[in-house]
């Protein structure tokens, strides 16, 4: 994807968030990659959206975009038609790293300013409003230092802040983010959340794909998992559960069972379990173990060297 091809936005108020309505996508080549999709999103939230690598994440926020035609179904976004919501420029996208060519010689301000190309004419002059704006963002997201230096030039987790900078100063009141922590560093992932969480205060939807389980239930509020239709989808805690994540994951997901004496030097049968996709293991503590629960780590279809290394990782 071309850098110029993501333009940017406006401001929208509307009662009803993000609503998907039997969502359906084949792809050029017969692969259908969704089917029957549902989901309604409210406003000021941050819905997770969760699944296996080709469960269709991307194709989501395409479809929703309107960059892949739906096969059926339909979105609507604030209320009214995707079509025409778009149109408002109300739903900003921060794409995957890997969607963006990014030997497109711009600097990183003009890469921020195309969030404002919906408000300008099609001479694309740039108001002290658009500048302002435009400042503003960069310097929420820490990068206001870097506005001269080329886009290419950056790390992986500078160019996601200069992106989501660039959605910032769309001011769209929607906003979907394709993996915003693939990459990044513990801090830049804080310094994501944190801005991430404001704006939900805001009032906006947010659509958020990530593999970092264990950072879900710390920001958001609601959790769609998908495997090329909807798993589960509604309130975080009610989702992200053990059953549901096993159901998503099936054999790619690594899963590790603490208890009996590894645990405890008394009779409590709590367990810790540990289940990872990627980074961030999601780790739930306080289960009651059965009888004769197991006393080592369990992995369940993992790779041969999954046990330490996930190990090492439940416990950093
Ligand atoms: N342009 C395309 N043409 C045909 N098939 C495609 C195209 N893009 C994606 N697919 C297929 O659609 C399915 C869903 O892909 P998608 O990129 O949406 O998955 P994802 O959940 O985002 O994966 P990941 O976690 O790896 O980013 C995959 O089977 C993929 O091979």
């Amino acid at each position: 994807m071309n850098l110029a091809t993501l333009s940017g936005a406006n401001t929208s108020a509307g009662q009803n968030g993000l609503v998907a309505d039997k969502v359906t996508v084949t792809y050029r080549n017969g692969h259908t990659a969704l089917f029957d999709v549902d989901f309604a999103i409210p406003k000021g939230t941050i819905t997770a959206l969760v699944g296996v690598n080709g469960s269709g994440k991307s194709t989501l926020f395409k479809a929703i975009m309107g960059f892949v035609p739906l096969a059926r179904g339909s979105v609507s976004i604030l209320g009214e038609p995707a079509g025409r919501a778009l149109k408002r420029n109300v739903v900003a996208y921060v794409p995957q790293s890997e969607e963006v060519d990014w030997n497109f010689p711009v600097l990183v301000e003009d890469v921020v300013m195309m969030g404002r190309y919906g408000h300008m004419n099609f001479l694309r002059i740039a108001s002290r409003q658009d500048r302002r704006l435009v400042d503003a963002a960069l310097e929420r997201v820490g990068m206001g230092a870097f506005r001269r230096r080329q886009i290419g030039e950056l790390s992986g987790g500078q160019k996601k802040r200069v992106f989501l900078a660039r959605a910032l100063a769309q001011e769209g009141d929607v906003i979907l983010l394709d993996e915003p922590f693939t990459g990044v560093d513990v801090t830049t992932e804080a310094t994501i959340v944190t801005l991430l969480k404001e704006l939900r205060d805001e009032g906006r939807v947010m659509l958020v794909s990530t593999h970092n389980l264990g950072s879900v239930p710390e920001f958001c509020d609601r959790a769609i998992l998908i495997n090329r239709t909807v798993l589960a989808a509604g309130p975080t805690e009610k989702v992200f559960t053990r059953a549901n994540l096993e159901a998503a994951f099936g054999g790619v997901l690594r899963h590790f069972v603490l208890g009996g004496a590894d645990l405890h030097d008394d009779a409590d049968t709590r367990q810790v379990t540990v289940i990872t996709d990627d980074e961030r293991p999601f780790v739930l503590y306080g289960e009651k173990g059965e009888d004769g629960a197991p006393s080592r780590p369990t992995a369940l279809d993992a790779e041969p060297d999954a046990e330490g290394e996930s190990a090492g990782r439940a416990e950093s």
